[in-house]
């Protein structure tokens, strides 16, 4: 029994021990649910960001994305916390947030001597540095101290802005509510730098393809981000520490990878040649107008030379008909008196020289006024046409025969005596009798002939020559008189 004992005692102490041991577990365990301000939010930590500064952190849609979204994921698997985002509209406002309550922490900033002053801070989980940014035209100014006097566009609130407080009190500064309207005001001109961090300037430039700007220097500070977490809830900074010593190497840089690594677009300066190709694009453009024109006024000059040509032959023409005109008559283009005259005035000359001799033969148609009241004018002119056709005919080569006027015609035949005039008169008497005329019109003519004799003046010769005309057609018409 004395053995027993001691062995039952041993049995009890251990069991009140271990009910003692699993008291304080559950006692210390209620404790730290108690003490913690996350039994009072479900495990739920309210925090705010700066909604428009990618690829560290935005809203989009009412959704926190970017990098510290990414870290607050691993931080929550790896803490047991939960993180509810509380949206703002701006870092300013964020801030606020976080001032009056609303927030209890914020997942991504730099710690700066001001925001210790409401704000304890994480170990640092990610860095990047900062830069200076302007447009192409600005000189590469290295760093801060090369401004000068240039505006420098900085986001209120940011701790960029309290750097250069405290170490650039002299610089042209231009507060801009977020990096993005920073990066405008280089663009619009309204600033000549802005200064922000590298990743997101990257993202705005390539997001929004503002490609006239350049990085101009680098600014000495890095940015070296951080959990804020409000005075108040201090409490959880150490397990976030844990949980941020527990993400590994592999994990940041898969974050850093997924944030950071921009398409890289080859940026090639397409200006120039654009501009040669509209340079060419005009001058082909001006080529082809002109040589459109070219061909518009070739073929005008086609056109005005055929027509200048068909003016030059229709001129020659008329000039030639004219000339006709001027020495033949137009309805039986025989030789008119015009022509007769000048050619006998010739030929008087040679015969007042002795040298040649010539007859004139007058011939009118007999009764000719008959066929024309009976036949009609039109019928006349018919008449008249086809006798000087016989006319033409029966003359010799060198003599001339003349539509004198109306129904009269005169031949003169050079080197022809009297007789030999006298013959051709029966030839051209034959002619005309053996001749079937228009509507079958039978007519005859009346010849007066006349020799020239010597010294006689033409007109004396020709009044010869008409006096016998008339002396054949008072003996009867239808025969030849001499004169
Ligand atoms: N159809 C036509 N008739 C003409 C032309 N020229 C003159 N005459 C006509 O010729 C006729 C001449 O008539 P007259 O002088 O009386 O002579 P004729 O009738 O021939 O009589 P004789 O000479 O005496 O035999 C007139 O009726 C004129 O009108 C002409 O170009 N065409």
């Amino acid at each position: 029994m004395s053995a027993f004992l001691p062995d039952v005692i041993k049995i009890i102490v251990k069991t009140v021990r271990c009910l003692l041991l699993w008291q304080r577990t559950l006692f210390c365990t209620g404790l730290l649910l108690t003490t913690s301000p996350l039994q009072a939010d479900n495990n739920e930590l309210r925090y705010c960001i700066d909604p428009d500064w990618m690829p560290y952190e935005a809203i989009v849609d009412g959704v926190h994305v970017g990098i510290s979204a990414d870290y607050l994921q691993l931080i929550a698997e790896k803490s047991g916390f939960k993180f509810k985002l509380v949206p703002s509209r701006s870092w300013l406002h964020s801030l606020q947030l976080l001032q009056n309550g609303s927030c209890m922490l914020l997942p991504m900033l730099n710690q700066t001597a001001e925001r210790l002053q409401f704000l304890r801070f994480s170990e640092v989980y990610f860095r990047s540095p900062n830069v200076l940014v302007s447009q192409h035209q600005q000189p590469f100014l290295q760093s801060l101290e090369n401004i000068g006097q240039r505006v420098l566009a900085v986001p209120a609130g940011y701790r960029l802005m309290e750097h250069l407080l405290n170490y650039y009190p002299d610089s042209n500064t231009l507060l801009v509510d977020s990096e993005s309207a920073g990066l405008q005001a280089v663009m619009n001109g309204n600033a000549d730098l802005f200064v922000g961090s590298l990743y997101s300037i990257n993202h705005y430039i390539q997001q929004h393809g503002l490609y006239q700007l350049k990085v101009a220097g680098w600014v000495g500070v890095e940015d070296q981000l951080r959990i804020g977490v409000a005075i108040a809830h201090q409490a959880i900074l150490p397990q976030l520490n844990q949980a941020i010593a527990a993400i590994t190497e592999a994990e940041h840089l898969a974050i850093y990878r997924n944030h950071t690594r921009m398409p890289v677009n080859e940026i090639t300066n397409y200006k120039p040649l654009w501009q040669l190709a509209a340079t060419a694009m005009a001058i082909i453009v001006l080529l082809i107008i002109w040589n459109y024109r070219s061909r518009y006024f070739y073929q005008r000059l086609q056109e005005k030379n055929q027509q200048l040509e068909q003016t030059r032959a229709e001129l020659e023409a008329a000039v030639k008909e004219l000339k006709f005109l001027s020495d033949h008559d137009p309805l039986t283009h025989l030789y008119n008196r015009n022509y007769f005259d000048r050619t006998l005035r010739v030929a008087q000359q040679r015969a007042s020289h002795g040298q040649h001799i010539f007859s004139l033969i007058v011939v009118d148609i007999d009764f000719f006024k008959q066929i024309n009241d009976n036949h009609g004018h039109s019928a006349g002119d018919a008449i008249l046409r086809e006798l000087a056709d016989i006319l033409r005919q029966q003359v010799r080569e060198q003599d001339i025969a003349t539509r004198w006027g109306g129904e009269e015609f005169v031949i003169f035949c050079p080197q022809t005596s009297a007789a030999e005039a006298q013959a051709l008169c029966s030839r051209i008497a034959a002619a005309i009798a053996g001749y079937t005329f228009s509507h079958h019109i039978s007519l005859s003519c009346s010849f007066g002939v006349a020799q020239q004799q010597a010294d006689e003046e033409l007109s004396h010769c020709f009044e010869r020559a008409d006096r016998a005309l008339y002396q054949a057609k008072q003996a009867g018409r239808n025969r030849t008189c001499l004169g």
